[in-house]
């Protein structure tokens, strides 16, 4: 049997009764990798229990060894899964501990192994929306890892590094992957990270921009280490996976590219060129 993490695609939780989605809702979960030379060796711990029970504290006082009292909210039940992708290096992790901790990890260099993930709740149009995102190793022994999980991810973000001409040149072999791995239908996003370092460029923007075209895909450069354009990333995607799953015939559909630019033009005050 395949030793896969639960989750629920967001045409899945449309089709789903509200039994059901009540039960995703009092399902909790955590994985565990062991031995990072050995896929498939993690142990996969599931927290099952009436909502309040106390299943995602118990996760945060495992995960962050702290207690959060007074923070009852209850699991939402629309959720989303994110895969950030990307060359070894490029700031996957960073880019997801300043999105869920507002927090940049500098110094020693620690690869991931195998598979990580988070969640983060955002508010979208008024709408709780929970984003578990899956941190994936870049290093390409790990690849037939991370292979399993693309099916499950409504979500990609694609990061290369712009001080890195490799990793931008790598982006086309992982969009082959995407298209070969991922579902058909799948949101993917395409980000040159690290642009607070503009002195050591090796990508410049437009040719990021114009890769970005030719694959239809939206575009922006980010960086973890000062936070620029990391929330409206994930914000874009929420936006765009959640008016997927919600959105009334008679709504106009949402333009995730039209937002991306409107967005970038308010923030360009404080971005870096
Ligand atoms: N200046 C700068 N450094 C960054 C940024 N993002 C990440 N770094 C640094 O780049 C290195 C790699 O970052 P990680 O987030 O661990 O890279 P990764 O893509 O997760 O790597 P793998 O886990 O091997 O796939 C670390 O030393 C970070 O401090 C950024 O936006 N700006």
């Amino acid at each position: 049997m395949e030793n896969r993490p639960l989750s629920t695609s967001g045409s899945d939780v449309m089709r789903m009764s509200p039994v059901q989605k009540e039960m995703i809702n009092a399902l909790s979960l955590h994985q565990n990798f062991g031995d990072s030379s050995q896929p498939g060796s993690y142990v996969q711990t599931i927290l099952v229990g009436d909502s309040g029970v106390g299943k995602t504290s118990l996760l945060v006082q495992f995960d962050q060894g702290k207690f959060i009292p007074g923070s009852f909210s209850a699991t939402v039940g629309i959720g989303f899964t994110v895969m950030l992708l990307g060359d070894s290096g490029v700031g996957k992790t960073c880019f997801l501990l300043q999105f869920k901790d507002g927090a940049f990890l500098s110094g020693t260099f620690i690869a991931t192994v195998g598979i990580d993930f988070r969640n983060k709740v955002v508010v979208v149009d008024g709408v709780k929306v929970k984003l578990q995102i899956w941190d994936t190793a870049g290093q390409e022994r790990f690849r037939s890892v991370t292979h399993a999980y693309y099916r499950d991810a409504q979500a990609l973000l694609l990061l290369y590094d712009i001080t890195s001409k490799m990793s931008f040149d790598n982006i086309r072999a992982w969009l082959t992957e995407i298209h070969e791995y991922a579902q058909k239908d799948v949101v993917i996003m395409l980000l040159g990270n690290k642009a607070d370092v503009s002195s050591e460029r090796a990508v410049r923007t437009e040719d990021g921009a114009s890769l970005a075209r030719e694959y239809g895909v939206p575009f922006m450069e980010t960086s973890a280490k000062t936070g620029m354009n990391v929330e409206l990333a994930f914000l874009a995607i929420a936006k765009e996976l959640k008016q997927r799953a919600v959105q009334s015939l008679d709504e106009p559909r949402f333009q995730i590219h039209d937002y991306i630019e409107s967005q970038k033009k308010k923030s360009s005050c404080c971005a870096f060129s």
